[in-house]
């Protein structure tokens, strides 16, 4: 009921529409026995009785009910779709929201693959049951009630003897549709491995072929779609041992009608135009009693379905989205107050441990440590992709967790480790968060970003369109448009991790002392392998484990001999390997 409550939610904007066509449904199911019914008169009045001034208007009757119907059916059906197919996309459209809404936990957390059922093929299902079960329940009801007391008032015997049947084939459609049930979730879940496998197959094609695993792939997707063709043959296994029965009830019914209608007829106890009629509507009762054990299938489907939508939709974000204070001024002020973090997943690790730092605008933090030592998860509480277990980040001397995030998140630039690109154009990606940007100033961005030069040796240059995630651009290629996509929003806070890592020396000196000039009034992270990305900064911070273990600038990071010193150390070493090998070529 809950799940109906639901759906109507969304429909009630059609409820004239439904209500016409509701009654376009009973008229058209109620007008189904005028066949049968004159059909008996012709073998009466014409036939018997030699009336054959008769057989043209009943002939007509007939015929014009019939057309009729077939109208009438046409206009509902076409309404139920139309009523559906708006349901679906209203639906469609809420789910779509509520994942923008959604933080980086609910995808940590959620399969894409699953997502991506629910957003096909259960809300088909939901478009199914408003524009084909509901109508197909009525009418079956319909036929049914008309058919029973059509038959009743021309001979209850022989309606009570065919009564007898009915619930058989009712009986054996219920089993069917049980049996078949747990199969159709099976189908569906088969079928959603078998479609993130394929997913994951083709997003990691790279992998599979310099791993050279085509074949391993080619076996395991054989092994989903074996299972997926094994449970669709189960599924039709069950109909197939039900229908022979189903066929020989249905038999069954025509020879009741035979046999003892023809013996009331012989008897002179019926007319021979009733038990035509009779056998008219015997369909009126086998139908709906065959598809009844389907429709409860669908309303299942419907109600696992909405049940599974609904839970996205009120999934909560642990980031609303409407907060107290606007953040649409802001000056990129950061604190960070003995901050701890832990991901909702690995509730036991610490990944950010009793964190303080301070950073205003006009300053450069560099962020230096191993892999996995929480540096990207520190940044990511500053544009609020998570929030604090314990302590408070503070953006311009207020909590975070007050501040609207969108607003909070449109004065902040982060160029991610993993860098996605949409696509499109580059220049369209550049100008992604800036909508009807400037060309100018893209190529301003592009020109700060070093990226300018190898966009204009493109054949289309800026409007050269690159795959799917940036496919046929290099690493550094790739980072330095995503580098002149953040500066594009010329953000108060700028959080460069790992931004430069793909590109030589030479050009990261060239990108830093461009964003040098454009930085004076921000406040920029630089999260980096590199000692010389961040040397220059006002606060380098070493991570390890979670925690601050090492912070100074790098004159006095040198000093205190540590980390910062043996990885200067290192990499110094190996510049000036570096640099002896140009030397001697
Ligand atoms: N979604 C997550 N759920 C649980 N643990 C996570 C999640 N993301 C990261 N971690 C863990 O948190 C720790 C810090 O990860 P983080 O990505 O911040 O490291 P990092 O210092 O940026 O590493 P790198 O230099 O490799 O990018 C790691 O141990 C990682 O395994």
């Amino acid at each position: 009921m809950d799940s109906i409550k639901w759906v109507w939610q969304y429909a009630k904007i059609y409820k004239w529409r439904i209500f016409f066509a509701l009654i376009l449904v009973i008229i058209t199911s109620a007008l189904a026995i005028v066949f049968p019914l004159f059909g008996g008169k012709l073998v009466d009045l014409v036939i018997d009785q030699g009336k054959t001034n008769l057989l043209v208007p009943i002939l007509a009757t007939m015929y014009g009910v019939v057309i009729a119907r077939i109208i009438m059916r046409y206009t509902y059906q076409i309404l139920f779709e139309q009523i559906g197919q708006n349901t679906l996309y209203k639906i469609r459209e809420d789910l779509y929201v509520k994942l923008q809404e959604m933080d980086f936990s609910f995808f940590n957390q959620t399969r894409v693959g699953d997502i991506m059922a629910r957003m096909t093929g259960d809300t088909d299902a939901i478009r199914h049951f408003v524009s084909w079960v509901v109508y197909t329940m009525l009418e079956n009801a319909l036929l049914f009630i008309s058919a029973v007391i059509m038959m009743a008032t021309i001979d209850w015997r022989l309606m009570l003897a065919l009564l007898v049947v009915t619930p058989l084939i009712g009986y054996l459609t219920t089993r069917m549709s049980r049996q078949a049930r747990p199969l159709f979730y099976e189908i569906r879940e088969s079928f959603s491995r078998l479609n993130s496998m394929v997913e994951e197959n083709i997003s990691g094609n790279r992998v599979v072929k310099a791993f050279t695993r085509e074949g391993f792939e080619i076996e395991k997707f054989n092994q989903h779609n074996d299972d997926f063709r094994q449970r669709n043959i189960d599924s039709a296994n069950v109909s197939r041992k039900f229908l022979p029965i189903l066929d020989a009830l249905a038999g069954c019914l025509a020879v009741i009608t035979l046999a003892l209608g023809g013996y009331f007829v012989i008897s002179g106890q019926m007319t021979l135009g009733d038990l035509v009629t009779f056998s008219g509507v015997l369909w009126m009762l086998d139908m709906p009693m065959r598809m009844s054990g389907w429709l409860i299938n669908d309303v299942q489907r419907f109600i696992a379905s909405s049940f599974k939508i609904r839970d996205m939709l009120k999934a909560e974000t642990q980031i609303p989205v409407q907060s107290e204070k606007s953040a649409k001024d802001l000056k990129g002020y950061v604190a960070f107050e003995d901050v701890s973090f832990h991901f909702p997943d690995a509730p036991e690790v610490a990944a950010l441990s009793h964190i303080s730092l301070k950073a205003a605008p006009g300053q450069t933090i560099g962020i230096l440590g191993e892999t996995g030592s929480g540096k990207s998860t520190l940044v990511n509480l500053i544009a609020r992709f998570y929030d604090p277990t314990s302590g408070v980040v503070k953006i311009d001397g207020v909590d975070a967790r007050k501040l609207h995030v969108r607003e909070l998140r449109d004065h902040i630039a982060l160029v991610m480790q993993d860098i996605f690109l949409f696509s499109d154009t580059i220049e369209e990606n550049i100008a992604f968060g800036v909508p009807g940007a400037d060309r100018d100033e893209v190529r301003k961005m592009a020109r700060i970003a070093d990226a300018n030069r190898f966009i204009e040796q493109m054949p289309d240059g800026y409007d050269t369109i690159v795959g799917e995630r940036g496919v046929g651009l290099s690493g550094g290629q790739k980072q330095r448009i995503s580098l002149a996509r953040a500066l594009m929003k010329d953000p108060s806070i700028l959080i460069l991790d790992d931004t430069t890592s793909a590109v030589d020396m030479e050009t990261e000196t060239k990108i830093q002392e461009e964003l040098d000039k454009i930085t004076t009034n921000k406040t920029t992270f630089i999260i980096a392998h590199r000692v010389s990305s961040v040397k220059d900064a006002d606060e380098i911070i070493i991570m390890a484990h979670g925690k601050i273990v090492e912070r100074g600038n790098h004159e006095s990071l040198l000093a205190q001999k540590g980390y910062y010193y043996e990885v200067y150390n290192k990499q110094l070493g190996n510049f000036d390997l570096e640099m002896g090998v140009m030397d001697n070529g």
